[in-house]
C-alpha cells in the first residue's frame, strides 16, 4: 500500500485525474479498451468533474460502480445519477456506462441480471476507485451486515447487501471482483478519514473493517489517496 498525500482537494483532484486518464490511455493502447469502475458517496464528485475533462478516447472506456444503493436514479441517493451528472459528462460522455442497477424491485433478486451486465466489462479492471465509510465500509462491504462473511469471501461477481446502520439495500461487487483490478486507488479527504485509515491500518480483522481486506493484501496494487481539505 502506498499512502499519497496532496496539499488539497483541488491539487488532488487535477493531480489524481492525471494519473487515472494516463492508466486508461494505456489499456486502451495496449488493449483497445479499458474499463473504469468507481464509488459513489459524496468524496469523488469534485474530481469526477476534473476526470471528465480528460483528453482520451472515452468511447474505448466502459464505466460502471463498485456498488449502488438500490433506489431509483431519480432519488438522491443514486450512485447511478451521480456518475452519470457528474463524470460522464464533457469529453467522457462518449464512455459507455454498465448499469449496476436494474429493474427488479430488490436487490436480492438481482444478482443474476446485474452479474449479466458486468460480463460486458472487461476484467481485470483497469482502474478500480474506492472510497471509505467511518465505520470502515468499503463499496457495500458493511461490517455491520449479515452479507459481510459472503461479501469477503465469495465467489460471486456481485452480491446483494442489506446494510444495518445505513439505508438502502445495495448491490456491491465482491472482494474478489474489487481485487480483480490492476490498479485500486483509496480516494479520502479529511482529518476523520486518516483517523479511520491509521485505525484500519492498526488492525487486522477484515470482518470489524473491511477496507482492511484492500488495505492490507499484496496482489493488488492499492494507492491511498488522501487531502486533508
Ligand atoms: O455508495 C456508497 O456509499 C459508496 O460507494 C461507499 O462505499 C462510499 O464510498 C463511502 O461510504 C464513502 O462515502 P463518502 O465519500 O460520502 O464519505
Amino acid at each position: 500500500m502506498q499512502f499519497v498525500e496532496y496539499s488539497d482537494t483541488s491539487d488532488l483532484n487535477a493531480q489524481f485525474a492525471q494519473r487515472v486518464a494516463g492508466l486508461l490511455a494505456n489499456a486502451i493502447e495496449t488493449k483497445g479498451q479499458a474499463s473504469l469502475v468507481v464509488s459513489g458517496g459524496r468524496t469523488p464528485l469534485p474530481f469526477f468533474k476534473a476526470l471528465s475533462n480528460a483528453d482520451i478516447d472515452w468511447s474505448k472506456v466502459a464505466i460502471t460502480l463498485a456498488d449502488e444503493r438500490w433506489v431509483e436514479q431519480s432519488s438522491d441517493a443514486s450512485n447511478t445519477a451521480l456518475v452519470l451528472q457528474n463524470l460522464i459528462q464533457n469529453k467522457a460522455s462518449k464512455a459507455t456506462f454498465v448499469e449496476l442497477k436494474t429493474s427488479e424491485d430488490s436487490a436480492f433478486g438481482a444478482e443474476a441480471s446485474v452479474s449479466a451486465n458486468l460480463n460486458s466489462l472487461s476484467f481485470p479492471i483497469d482502474v478500480l476507485i474506492l472510497g471509505m465509510g467511518e465505520d470502515g465500509h468499503t463499496a457495500s462491504l458493511f461490517p455491520c451486515s449479515e452479507q459481510i462473511d459472503q461479501g469477503l469471501s465469495s465467489d460471486k461477481v456481485c452480491l446483494a447487501v442489506q446494510p444495518t446502520t445505513a439505508p438502502h439495500e445495495r448491490m456491491s461487487l465482491t472482494l474478489k471482483s474489487l481485487l480483480n483490478s490492476e490498479q485500486i486507488f483509496v480516494h479520502l479527504v479529511g482529518e476523520s478519514k486518516k483517523v479511520v485509515l491509521d485505525k484500519a491500518l492498526a488492525g487486522d480483522d477484515v470482518k470489524e473493517m473491511p477496507i482492511r481486506a484492500i488495505l492490507k493484501q499484496d496482489s493488488t496494487p492499492v494507492d491511498v489517496i488522501w487531502a486533508a481539505k
